[in-house]
């Protein structure tokens, strides 16, 4: 059967770089298979995406050949090869370009000059089959962030594409936002038979979606191979990769299995009812937690706060209390308010009405959610030390932040041109290096590989065990239940729940990591892989 994509020998070379970031890649994707990209930060996954579509190929040295449904990727008639493959980005604002929902879905149809019936027809229908029928006067900008990768996937579906990629489009979403999107990308390659092939860190959501799994390493094929026996093979290889599991897998490996791993919350349901879990006692339900004796170092109280005056209130009479030596993790949907909270915080701007407290001495430093943001210097050694020289009071080591930021191999490249978890790392060593009292960080897990998450975790909690205090917002639920120490939820403009982290966690069916939805009556107050494993002994 002719293969929707296959690359032979294909190495590819960026400008300035030494080495090869693609290396002698042979790889056959066929017509209707889902694949999982996914491998560490910097292993070239956005590198070999880019390389399956003509018109957004990397620019540098290739060799060998890519062929795309059997014809080589630059011989193909232009219009052919822009509507044969679909892409999808990490952040819909680059993509969406259009003022309307309307206006975005018909502009590649009309670039690709189709007569008008066409079109309308092709809108139609796709909107019907995305379900989004109801938003079509809407304004781009006033769509959530979750809706907005929806309506840029219905976009680039309008083109009837064979083959879809997709390069972690759902970083930037909340968890429940994210777990849509991929239902619908699953929808996408049942009922249309697309070939795709998705960049994914997430891979609790894609390992029980996909058909197979490519995984890249220093430029290279290390694997590619059905889901499970990817997973069995990393685990007895001892990969550092395993990591990024889900918490099914790791649940059953702590358990003692060795080989036929649950991918999937009900999987790994079935597999603890196998093993002789039975429905748990109760377990106490647990009690709303107090905030913290001592005297908070920051604080927001009954905060309001809108952009414009002509605008609705973001945050409405918020109030919120941060205290020493503690990691407070703020989650919610997107556009709930967090990153709003957190400049607020940082004190950037200004609350409408109501008053930011910080304590005397109190310096914070904000990761913000886009790190480019943070880069004006042409090589990311030369960030640290201009950052350092601006802010004269910092005694920070610039070679040392590197080099607990896992960047050192990094410092002679220019921001721009870093991977997206690189890129994470360097905004974050900026922000260390102010030595900051609070740290303000928004998704600072956000494209970060599974291996730079645990090292992430440990270099949280050295900071709070120095006495700082850690804000994180995040839509990484597994990574804030093993490290907070108090969870709060942002809802309809302003604070709907805080808790101390566990019992934040165990509250909710919904909200909550899959460990707890694994254990859920069978295992109560599990809400982390430790928990379980600790909980069977
Ligand atoms: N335009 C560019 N110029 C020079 N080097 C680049 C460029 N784009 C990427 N690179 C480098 O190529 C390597 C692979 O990058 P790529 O973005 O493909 O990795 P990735 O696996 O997608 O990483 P991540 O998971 O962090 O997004 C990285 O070391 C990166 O710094
Ligand atoms: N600079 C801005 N100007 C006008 N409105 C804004 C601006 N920044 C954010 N908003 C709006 O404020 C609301 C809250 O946005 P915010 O970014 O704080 O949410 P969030 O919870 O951090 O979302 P996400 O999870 O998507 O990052 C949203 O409706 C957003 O559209």
């Amino acid at each position: 059967m002719l293969a929707a994509i296959s690359l032979v020998n294909y190495t590819f070379s960026y400008p300035k770089l030494d080495a090869p970031t693609l290396r002698d890649i042979t790889l056959e994707i066929g017509e209707g298979e889902f694949v999982l990209l996914c491998g560490p930060t910097g292993s070239g996954k956005t590198t070999l995406l880019r390389s399956m579509k003509r018109e957004i190929a990397p620019v540098g040295k290739a060799q060998g050949t890519v062929l795309i449904q059997g014809e080589d990727r630059d011989q193909k008639r232009k219009t052919v090869s822009a509507m044969e493959v679909g892409y999808v980005a990490q952040s819909p604002d680059n993509q969406l370009v259009m003022d309307t929902v309307w206006h975005e879905l018909s502009f590649g149809l009309e670039n690709m000059g189709l007569p008008p019936h066409v079109i309308r027809r092709r809108m139609a229908e796709t909107a019907n089959f995305f379900g989004i029928e109801s938003w079509a006067d809407r304004k781009v900008y006033e769509l959530s962030g979750g809706q907005k990768q929806i309506l840029n996937l219905a976009a680039v579906m309008a083109m009837q594409p064979r083959i879809l990629l997709l390069d972690e489009p759902t970083a930037q979403l909340d968890p429940i936002a994210a777990k849509q999107f991929l239902q619908i990308l699953k929808r996408i390659n049942e009922e249309l038979g697309t070939t795709v092939v998705l960049s994914e860190h997430r891979m609790e959501d894609v390992l029980p979606l996909c058909s197979s799994v490519l995984f890249l390493q220093q430029g290279k094929i290390r694997h590619y191979s059905s889901p499970s026996a990817f997973v069995a093979s990393l685990l007895k290889e001892d990969h550092p990769f395993a990591k990024a599991f889900p918490a099914s897998v790791h649940i059953a490996k702590g358990l003692g299995e060795r080989e036929r791993f649950p991918l999937s919350v009900k999987d790994g349901r079935l597999w603890l009812k196998e093993k002789g879990w039975k429905k748990g006692s109760a377990g106490s339900v647990p009690q709303p937690d107090m905030y913290p004796a001592g005297k908070p170092v920051l604080q927001a109280k009954e905060v309001w706060f809108r952009y414009r005056k002509e605008e609705d209130f973001v945050l409405r009479d918020a109030s919120i209390a941060f205290y020493p030596r503690e990691v407070h993790a703020i989650v919610g949907g997107n556009g709930s308010g967090k990153s709003t909270l957190l400049h607020l915080l940082s004190g950037a701007v200004k609350p409408n009405r109501g008053k930011i407290h910080r304590r005397d001495g109190v310096r914070p430093g904000l990761l913000p959610q886009n790190p480019k943001a943070l880069f004006t210097a042409d090589t990311v050694k030369e960030e640290l030390a201009e950052w350092k020289q601006n802010f004269q009071y910092t005694d920070g080591d610039i070679d040392r932040v590197m080099d607990e930021m896992g960047i050192s191999h990094l410092a002679g490249r220019h921001p721009y041109d870093l991977s997206g978890g690189e890129m994470q790392k360097t905004a974050l060593a900026k922000v260390l290096l102010l030595c900051p009292t609070v740290l303000l960080l928004d998704e600072p897990t956000k494209g970060v590989d599974a291996m730079a998450k645990e090292e992430l975790l440990h270099i949280l909690r050295r900071q709070k065990e120095e006495g700082r205090t850690v804000v994180l917002v995040t839509h990484d639920l597994e990574f804030a239940a093993r490290l907070c120490d108090r969870c709060s939820m942002l809802f309809q403009n302003g604070i709907a729940c805080s808790d101390q982290g566990k019992a934040f966690f165990e509250q909710n069916a919904f909200y909550t990591t899959d460990c707890n939805r694994m254990t859920r009556g069978l295992a109560p107050g599990c809400v982390t892989v430790e928990d379980v494993t600790a909980h069977d002994r």
